[in-house]
């Protein structure tokens, strides 16, 4: 079972249905011990930087998934939840994340014909041929987002390119993210959470 870290994140029940579709029970907790006894973690997330950070830290939930990834604990961050991995996003104003990934978030750049959020689909630029997710170049997964990640090369799985290169699949050890939204990218998306159960979890 999967346990889904409950802060009221607003993508909580399209992740659960996702996983349902694939058939692996989910249990959305605030609960610090059901967190610290799982297999393996969602960190969902839409929404601002800064509130979700908020709640995270109101309910003690930061030092909870510090101490579980601290313990082997496997833990994907799906887009907002991707990006609360990293140190900081300057998402309005300058705001501590978990710092589980080295790197910061910061604006995606204004430049002519790349509309702000970018929201569509975008297709996957491989740089880790080693992960277990590298059959995801060239694919396409869909995006909606105004902030991306900044990160060292060693922790970026695979780009997509917008008006900056932006980081889609990033992994530090037993911590994964997510950029775009698995549970709205079909197909790609589904075997993309299957592979986070199958090849990371369960392995
Ligand atoms: N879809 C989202 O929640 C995006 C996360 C973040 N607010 C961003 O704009 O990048």
């Amino acid at each position: 079972m999967l346990t889904i870290i409950d802060y009221d994140a607003g993508n909580t029940y399209n992740v659960q249905k996702a996983f349902d579709f694939l058939g692996v029970k989910t249990e959305l907790t605030a609960d610090p011990e059901k967190i610290l006894a799982s297999h393996g973690l969602i960190l969902p997330g839409v929404g601002a930087f800064a509130p979700a950070m908020q709640t995270l830290q109101a309910r003690g939930l930061d030092s909870v998934i510090k101490q579980a990834v601290a313990k082997g604990t496997p833990l994907l961050g799906i887009c907002l939840g991707m990006q609360l991995l990293f140190e900081s996003s300057s998402e309005y104003g300058q705001h501590a994340g978990l710092a589980l990934i080295p790197g910061k978030v910061i604006a995606l750049p204004a430049k002519k014909g790349f509309k702000i959020p970018q929201m569509g689909w975008n297709q996957h630029e491989l740089r880790q041929s080693d992960s277990v997710f590298a059959y995801v170049a060239q694919e396409y997964t869909y995006f909606v987002h105004s902030f991306y990640a900044q990160c060292p090369n060693e922790y970026l799985v695979s780009q997509v390119e917008y008006s900056a290169p932006v980081p889609a699949i990033v992994r530090n050890k037993n911590v994964y993210g997510f950029q775009f939204h698995p549970e709205k990218s079909g197909q790609v998306g589904i075997k993309l959470l299957r592979t986070f159960v199958e090849e990371v979890v369960e392995a």
